[in-house]
């Protein structure tokens, strides 16, 4: 066998998929300590989290892939490659891709909560890609941890076999040798041939200021170099390779990526849609015939509209997007205008959390103050005259006259919960909208829930309701079902007898009345008193459907500090000022940003 091959048979491939929560981050990092890859001083929390935002949050957001050096007990020194993977729902695809990457995964389950809805999610998403499923037992340490439970859960409920399952603390530092062992012995070496034209997948790639694009690969056949010519097969476009490297965990250049090898490759690439992710690099002089498969568009589900607080800030968001959609290119946005807010951009996200975090970090990195319209999904209007269009921003919602039938998103929700709160899921469930498909006992005390649900529904508030109305201990996924008719009107809110389009939302007629009264109430609470009386009515084409309003305001807030305390003033000014920062003038009224969101707190009940 060459050296190559015989590389190739010392290199495992493997992701760790987990609910979240359940310790993946902090498994990671014990391996990564484990084999030497950071000294312990080095050692921060959680390194592979390395964005502020996904420490503070707790979240990972980006994956990331790390080679490391492991010494088994075979007395080889094999090269593990970790690839990281997101563990929210919104982020389902960039785990899928990460697994395209890899032979084997440690599905990682918590001792005490046992198999939750995104542990079921991440399973089939690595048995779609075959691979070899290793489980481990985290948080043994824990008190309340029931190990051989939750070994009988898997074999139960997944249908893998548990008996070899590692029991481990990732806190404690437990079992982590075994995994190692495991994953050497278990998880299949990369198939491929070195000697075949390159052929390499792109799982994810980032934006580097200085680089260009750095796109992460795993190599499928043949090899790649410094001045190697590539070509990405899904967009044409070639390049002449400057360097290639691996994540130790840091970049470090290498001379050469080997068959089964992941690693980065740097071209000076400027534009980040050159090199889509799931797309195939291969050698531009001797071209592979068929690119690999599984390149998938993913589209975004949810928009809104971002618009700045400064108008003079318009150019510098535009600036944050461009810079944010290199790095993330599921994030879509292109101008638009609102008579309320002015000129910002609609910006399309795979789901809520996705729009939360592009949210804050244009605010945080780039230092810019948004408001932002409540989230919608896109509908499906088709009209009398045939034509349909796709609407995702309920001010360009076409007249009523005008329309022959909606349709509108539904997703399979699936909701693990203990049998106690069954009847609270329901309840909330049909209060979405929801269809009820299935109800299935995972073991004795927990039961899964599945429903079809507008995800409309969804994006308002289900999450929270669905942790609040079950103390926190429903777990659930989703995952796009299709389009279906639904009998859907625009809501209209006026302030001053003003319409504010960025105030829009679709709603359901049945729900109308309630929703319009309810928002109206919730309007005037945010609101401020203005020096006039202020009319808040929600409506349908021309019904008024509710009405509240917003008192003038009586007393001057300078006037109770007259004369006197200079100092008091300006503290009162500056106070309001900070208050004001996130209103925004509409027409004479002042908004504030909660407004915009108010429709998402509306409780159906
Ligand atoms: N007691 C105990 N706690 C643990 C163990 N492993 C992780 N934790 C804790 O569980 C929490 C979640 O761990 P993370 O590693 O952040 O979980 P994660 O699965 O990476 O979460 P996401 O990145 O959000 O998907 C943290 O507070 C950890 O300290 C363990 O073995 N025992």
């Amino acid at each position: 066998m060459t050296d190559i091959r015989v590389r190739q048979q010392n290199i495992r491939n493997f992701s760790i998929i987990a609910h979240i929560d359940h310790g993946k981050s902090t498994l990671a990092d014990r391996i990564l300590e484990y084999t030497g890859a950071l000294t312990t001083r080095e050692m921060q929390d959680q390194v592979l989290d390395q964005m502020d935002l996904e420490r503070e949050r707790g979240i990972t957001i980006k994956l990331h892939a790390v080679r490391l050096n492991y010494k088994a007990d075979d007395g080889n020194v094999y090269i593990l490659n970790l690839i990281d993977t997101p563990g929210h729902v919104d982020f389902t695809y960039e785990v899928s891709r990460s697994l395209a990457a890899c032979e084997g995964a440690l599905l990682v389950v918590d001792a005490a909560q046992g198999i939750e809805a995104q542990t079921l999610a991440n399973v089939y998403l690595a048995l779609d890609n075959d691979l070899e499923i290793l489980p481990v037992i985290n948080k043994i340490d824990l008190p309340s941890a029931e190990p051989e439970r939750i070994k009988q859960e898997i074999e139960d409920v997944i249908g893998l076999d548990a008996s070899e399952a590692v029991l481990a603390s990732a806190k404690a530092g437990i079992g982590i040798k075994e995994i190692l062992e495991q994953i050497v012995t278990k998880v299949p070496a990369p198939q491929g041939d070195p000697d075949e034209p390159l052929k390499a997948l792109i799982f994810d790639s980032h934006y580097d200021p200085y680089k260009g694009v750095i796109v992460y690969v795993r190599v499928v056949n043949g090899s790649i170099k410094a001045g190697s010519k590539i070509k990405f097969m899904a967009t044409n476009k070639t390049f002449e390779v400057i360097e290639v490297g691996a994540f130790m965990p840091r970049m470090s250049i290498v001379d050469e990526l080997y068959v089964g090898d992941v690693g980065f490759i740097v071209a000076g690439i400027k534009n980040v849609k050159d090199t889509r992710v799931g797309d195939t690099v291969t050698d531009a002089k001797n071209p592979t015939a068929e690119p690999l498969p599984g390149y998938r568009r993913i589209n975004p589900m949810v928009f809104c509209g971002m618009y700045p607080i400064e108008t003079s800030d318009y150019d510098d968001l535009r600036e944050a997007l461009e810079r944010l959609e290199l790095n993330d290119a599921s994030l879509s946005y292109e101008p638009e205008t609102s008579s309320a807010l002015g000129f910002g951009f609609r910006c399309g996200f795979l789901g809520l959390l996705h729009m939360e975090i592009i949210q804050e970090r244009i605010e945080r990195e780039f230092n810019i103050p948004l408001i932002t319209t409540a989230p919608s999904v896109v509908f499906k209007v088709t009209l009398t005259n045939g034509q349909t269009v796709e609407i995702d921003n309920p001010s360009n919602y076409p007249e009523q006259g005008k329309i022959e039938y909606v349709e509108e998103p539904f997703v399979k929700a699936s909701i693990i919960v203990p049998n106690d709160f069954v009847g609270a899921i329901m309840e909330l469930c049909q209060g979405k909208r929801g269809e009820f498909l299935n109800m299935e006992y995972l073991d004795t005390n927990r039961v899964t829930l599945t429903y079809d649900i507008p995800l409309s529904e969804i994006v308002y508030d289900f999450f929270d309701r669905l942790k609040s109305s079950t103390k926190g201990y429903a777990s659930f996924d989703y995952d796009f079902s299709g389009y279906k008719r639904s009998n859907l009107v625009k809501m209209d809110i006026l302030l001053n007898g003003e319409q504010v389009d960025a105030l829009s939302f679709i709603v359901h007629r049945d729900r109308a009345y309630h929703r319009g009264r309810q928002i109206c109430e919730k309007l005037k609470e945010l609101i401020p008193r203005q020096m006039f009386e202020v009319p808040i009515q929600a409506a349908i084409g021309q019904k008024v459907l509710a009405r509240e309003t917003v008192k003038a305001m009586r007393k001057n807030v300078l006037a109770k500090c007259y004369g006197g305390d200079i100092s008091r003033k300006r503290k009162l000014l500056e106070k309001q000022k900070e208050g004001k920062k996130r209103m925004k003038q509409v027409g004479s009224v002042e908004v504030p940003q909660e407004a915009f969101m108010a429709v998402l707190s509306l409780d159906d009940n």
